[in-house]
């Protein structure tokens, strides 16, 4: 007997041909799924269209599209029990790498014809669900100057130029961020980013050993850098960390993991929530242990740790009622 599924399609992510992709997807899920397309346009995007499938008490959804997609259609699903089947066509893709989904449509649809489900962290941040990250400053910035016409054209690369880019115009702010037990507060820094799941490419999540995304935790990484020269040494070191699963150990990268925090910089500060700009700081975000049921293999966990010193000017007042 065939599922019920809904199949959320983007027909302008990524660089690859959407009709024959779309063929591939139908040929190798339709003999296991009963399948409802609905297709994306600018009015209408993935977090509608995966609302409304869950609203008709659908068996499965699965998105095939960019991070923004299966980002949208992941938060739909969070705290519901319906499977989500992640078919990347993006250019980062980095919603598979971090979940260690497959990559290929080929393989992502396998995944979902055989794989088990697994229950994997979600956040809330502002009130709106979170699969990947929040970024605050910098990250927030690189994403917003990442065109897409700059990511047909140059891919993988446009995120490190937009980076670059960025570099020369950087402007430390001041950041206090409260946990359950302590407030960190430091003068001037350039980037905060709370990460429930991210890929090593997500250079500004890498502080900790190893992101975690089953772990009930967030992953908190803060950077501070004085001039372009430090922003590149540090990028570079987050990058090596990131790939290597090491914690950050530079001076200005602090990191720490937590069940939920409050983020306030002054001046305010753009938040990126899973690739998209939501508004400005400042931001909560709370970890929903096991909010997603998604299909993916499992993988090894790292000890929780923490680092804050070296970070310029930083105070760490723990709180008397912990
Ligand atoms: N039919 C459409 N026409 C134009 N824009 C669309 C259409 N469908 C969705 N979109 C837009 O596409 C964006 C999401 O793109 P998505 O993240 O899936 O792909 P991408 O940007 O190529 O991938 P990545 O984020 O991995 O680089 C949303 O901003 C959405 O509004």
């Amino acid at each position: 007997m065939t599922r019920k599924a809904c199949l959320i399609f983007n027909p302008v992510a990524g660089q690859s041909d959407p009709n024959q992709d779309l063929e591939t997807i139908k040929v190798l899920l339709s003999p296991e799924f009963d399948l409802d397309i609905q297709i994306t346009s600018q009015e209408v995007d993935a977090d509608e269209l995966a609302q409304k499938a869950v609203e008709r008490g659908v068996e499965v959804i699965i998105a095939a599209g960019g991070d923004g997609t299966l980002s949208a259609a992941a938060a739909a699903t969070v705290g519901t029990d319906i499977p989500l089947g992640a078919i990347s066509r993006g250019t980062a893709n980095a919603f598979a790498a971090a979940l260690n989904l497959p990559s290929t449509i080929e393989a992502a649809c396998r995944a979902i014809l055989t794989g088990k489900t697994k229950k994997v962290d979600a956040a809330i941040c502002n009130g709106k669900a979170m699969v990947l990250l929040a970024g605050v400053g910098f990250e927030a910035e690189t994403v917003e100057n990442t065109s897409r016409q700059l990511k047909n054209r140059w891919g993988m690369l446009a995120y490190v130029m937009a980076g670059v880019q960025q570099l020369s115009q950087l402007e430390a702010f001041e950041v206090e961020i409260e946990t359950d037990d302590k407030i960190i507060r430091s003068p001037a820094v350039n980037a905060v980013t709370v990460a429930n799941a991210a890929p090593p490419t997500s250079i500004l999540a890498q502080g900790p050993a190893g992101i975690i995304y089953d772990d009930g935790l967030l992953d908190v990484t803060i950077v501070a850098v004085e001039k372009w020269t430090d922003a590149i040494a540090t990028s570079y070191h987050l990058l090596q960390t990131g790939r290597s699963g090491d914690a950050a150990s530079l001076d200005k990268i602090g990191y720490l993991r937590t069940k939920r925090v409050k983020i306030t910089t002054q001046p305010p500060q753009k938040v990126v929530l899973d690739g998209e700009i939501i508004g400005t700081t400042p931001i909560e975000v709370e970890c929903v242990p096991d909010g997603l049921t998604i299909c993916i293999p499992e993988t090894l966990a790292e000890e929780p740790s923490e680092k804050l010193e070296g970070l310029p000017g930083v105070e760490v007042e723990m709180k008397s009622d912990t």
